[in-house]
């Protein structure tokens, strides 16, 4: 296989028996010979691996370099374990582990030299699991994997990738072995393409171990049960009775964690001895003395130890077919008002609905990285539930962009019937500005009771709505394939779509996803309260009560207070509530009169104008030539809103004719400065301009101290009033 894809081949055979006798070089001939047959290019070599120098100088010598080293010779001495004579189990060892070992050992400076290389070690699943008859062969298979696991450690940073095999395979060494039918099912040429893709140039894995038969492949990793610390102090010696009392959590697989490396490994012992020591501190109030620390082990050293994980900047780029495909997700039809805006790449205002933001988000949630940094917990899909879920938008979503998203985990809380993980994300465009925040709430049914915090400390609050009859509400029927939808905007759990992976985690048929009917009552509360307009939605928070199914209609009800729209969401075919708490910060169309009376003087006071000082700010970022004709105009000056507030510092006291935009935290940044034409003041002024379109045609400019009068207002309607 490597000879048909343009590789140029060593192949060495010493062309002995497979119990290592006899010295022939007919075997390497035959498939040197296949190989140019097939017009390949291949030669042969008839050394022992044991002078694996020699084999890596014929590749040297004939064709100049070695990039890729498959170790695959072998020869098995089959004996019961006490039969195993000492030339059983030298002659075994010397092909497998020191074979493998020395052609490595030639092949690697070479391939560091070249900043490149891939090498396969060739172990078994006698090796993983041992099996009758082989004592020998399973030492040294097992013993190529931890060879490996070092030489890819230690590769790394030369680009030399070092992953294991454990194939079941019908070759000539288990030949009489296999069962017949295997035999001929488990065809070596099933091997090949996973030995060709390890090797490839694109494949970042490195350190792993693979088991293939047949066309399956799978990748194998390490589990370890959380354990328990057995002392209650440094100066405490454990017995072998204490061992035997807490075998039972010695051993309970039911939370455990999958260690990826040495270090990672280490730490959660370390961890564990650290936990000890705090429990240490505070043992002298508590008086419980003689009830042994291990008594709550996973509070110690397993899920609390996931407070702080971060997922390095992971990033997502989306175009305009994610935003369709979202928004088709979320039930948005060309039959909507408005719908084509979210539906059309070409439509006049196209972009994503606000909560789209939950999908690059997403990605990082998904990563394993987060999942598998929690020692103690293997996540079964089927039982992580979303439990709450809050966005915050800092500017516009655009249509396409590139993001890096951070994550960090905030809390987990112990809820007796599960644990509530909450994770922070922050997404930043290719400029590093903030877009957006999530947080997500992730209840995992069925690991709470591991003595942690119940009360949050982090989570962003619920809100109760007005005890009044709701101000509106609105039906949304979600269709039966809702979920089959959603699925494709990136959350693939099963949960969603197999009924018998939901049956695992309690359920009569697949549930819609959290964020899909998140969705689908943001894009209600957006048309209901921003007229669609997405650069009006702030901010959205609520509390998955209940499960909803694909197909239920939902009823939301919602109460507008000031900037604030609260709901709650009814599943209408069942009356129970799925969303609680739930609200979402909107940009009011009106300025108040006190948020205009921060404004000092008149000829300060201007226009609050959505979208379109968001869409000045970035023709002028566009076009470095506007940045000194343009002077200030528009003024973000919401006061009253603190979440616009937070974003935007826009102040036109900084100076004549200036404006300013800054975030939160970040002091007051200069920006842009805009300036208007005085003949397009007269024709926004009698309406017959309008400032948005204008300006994105270049025809909007204006000059000079402008005050924005009443005239202005219709104008500006319905994004502003003076
Ligand atoms: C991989 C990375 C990212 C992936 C995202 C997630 C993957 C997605 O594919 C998964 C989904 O989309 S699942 C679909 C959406 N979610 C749901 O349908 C969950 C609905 N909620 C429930 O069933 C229950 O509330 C339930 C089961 C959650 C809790 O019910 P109970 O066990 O009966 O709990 P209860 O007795 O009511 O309350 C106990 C304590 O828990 C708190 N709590 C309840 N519901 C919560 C929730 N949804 N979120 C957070 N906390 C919640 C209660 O407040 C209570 O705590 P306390 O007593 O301290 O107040």
């Amino acid at each position: 296989m490597f000879g048909s894809r343009g590789a140029k081949v060593v192949v060495n055979d010493l062309g002995g028996d497979t119990k290592g006798q006899g010295q022939s070089s007919r075997a390497a001939d035959k498939v040197v010979e296949e190989i140019r047959q097939a017009g390949g290019i291949a030669v042969a070599n008839y050394d022992s691996v044991e002078d694996g120098d020699k084999i890596v100088q014929t590749a040297l010598d004939n064709f100049g370099r070695v990039d890729i080293l498959v170790n695959n010779a072998g020869i098995l001495r089959d004996k019961s374990f006490p039969r195993t004579s000492d030339t059983d189990w030298d002659l075994v060892q010397r092909v497998h582990l020191r074979g493998s070992f020395m052609v490595t050992r030639a092949a690697f400076p070479v391939m560091k030299k070249q900043k490149f290389g891939r090498i396969i070690m060739t172990a078994s699943t006698s090796g993983i699991f041992g099996n009758f008859g082989q004592a020998n062969y399973s030492a040294a298979k097992l013993g190529l994997l931890g060879l490996s696991n070092t030489v890819s450690i230690e590769g790394q940073k030369y680009n030399i990738h070092c992953n294991t095999i454990a194939p079941v395979s019908g070759t000539r060494m288990t030949e009489g072995i296999l069962p017949p039918d295997l035999f001929d099912e488990f065809k070596p040429e099933f091997v090949a393409p996973l030995v060709l893709w390890l090797c490839h140039e694109d494949c970042e894995d490195t350190g792993g171990l693979f088991l293939t038969a047949g066309g399956w492949y799978g990748k194998f990793r390490w589990e370890c049960t959380n354990g328990v610390m057995c002392r209650k102090s440094r100066e405490e010696m454990v017995t072998p009775e204490v061992v035997r009392d807490h075998w039972d959590m010695i051993t309970d697989f039911s939370h455990s964690y999958n260690p990826e490396s040495g270090q990672e490994a280490t730490a959660h012992l370390v961890g564990a001895l650290q936990e000890m020591d705090s429990a240490g501190d505070t043992s002298s109030e508590n008086t419980s003395a003689s009830v042994p620390p291990s008594a709550s082990p996973s509070a110690t050293t397993g899920p609390m130890s996931a407070v702080g994980v971060k997922v390095q900047p992971k990033t997502f780029t989306y175009t305009f077919k994610d935003v369709i495909l979202y928004a088709l997700g979320v039930g948005v039809s060309t039959k909507d008002e408005n719908g084509l805006q979210f539906l059309y790449e070409n439509s006049e205002g196209f972009s994503p609905l606000p909560t789209f933001c939950v999908v690059p988000a997403q990605a990082v949630m998904m990563d394993g990285a987060l999942w598998s940094s929690i020692p103690g917990w293997s996540v079964d899909l089927s039982k992580l539930l979303h439990g709450e879920m809050y966005i915050e938008l800092m500017k516009p979503l655009p249509s396409s962009a590139t993001l890096s998203t951070d994550m960090e985990v905030v809390e987990v809380l112990d809820k007796g019937s599960g644990a509530v993980l909450t994770a922070d994300t922050i997404s930043r465009n290719e400029s590093g500005e903030p877009l957006f925040r999530t947080q997500w709430s992730l209840f995992v049914v069925g690991e709470g009771n591991f003595g942690g915090p119940r009360k949050s400390t982090k989570t962003v609050p619920l809100m109760d709505h007005p005890s009044r009859a709701p101000d509106a509400s609105e039906e949304v029927v979600t269709g039966v394939d809702q979920a089959a939808l959603y699925r494709l905007s990136g959350d693939l759990n099963p949960l969603h779509i197999d009924p018998s992976f939901a049956a695992m985690g309690g359920f009569a048929q697949p549930i819609l996803h959290g964020l899909c009917f998140y969705g689908i009552i943001g894009r209600a509360i957006l048309k209901h309260y921003c007229g669609s307009d997405p650069t009006r939605f702030k901010a959205m928070k609520t509390r998955f009560a209940r499960p909803v199914i694909p197909g239920q209609r939902l009823v939301v009800d919602m109460w507008k207070e000031g900037s604030r729209v609260y709901f709650t969401c009814t599943v209408k075919d069942t009356g129970k509530v799925c969303l609680t708490g739930g609200y979402v910060d909107i940009i009011n169309q009106e300025l108040s009169t006190a948020a205009a009376d921060d404004v000092s003087s008149t000829a300060e006071r201007t226009v609050a104008c959505a979208g379109l000082f968001e869409e000045m700010t970035k023709k002028v970022a566009d076009n470095s030539d506007l940045a000194d004709k343009v002077k200030a105009v528009f003024l973000w000056n919401i006061n009253k809103n603190k979440s616009l507030a937070a974003q935007w510092t826009v102040d036109l006291r900084k100076g004549p004719g200036k404006v300013y935009t800054g975030l939160p935290n970040d002091g007051v940044k200069p920006s842009v400065t805009l300036t208007l034409e005085d003949e397009d003041m007269v024709a926004l002024g009698t309406g017959k301009l309008n400032p948005q379109k204008a300006f994105m045609s270049g025809k909007l400019k204006v000059s000079g101290n402008v005050m924005l009068t009443q005239k202005l207002q219709h104008l500006l309607k319905p994004q502003a009033k003076i």
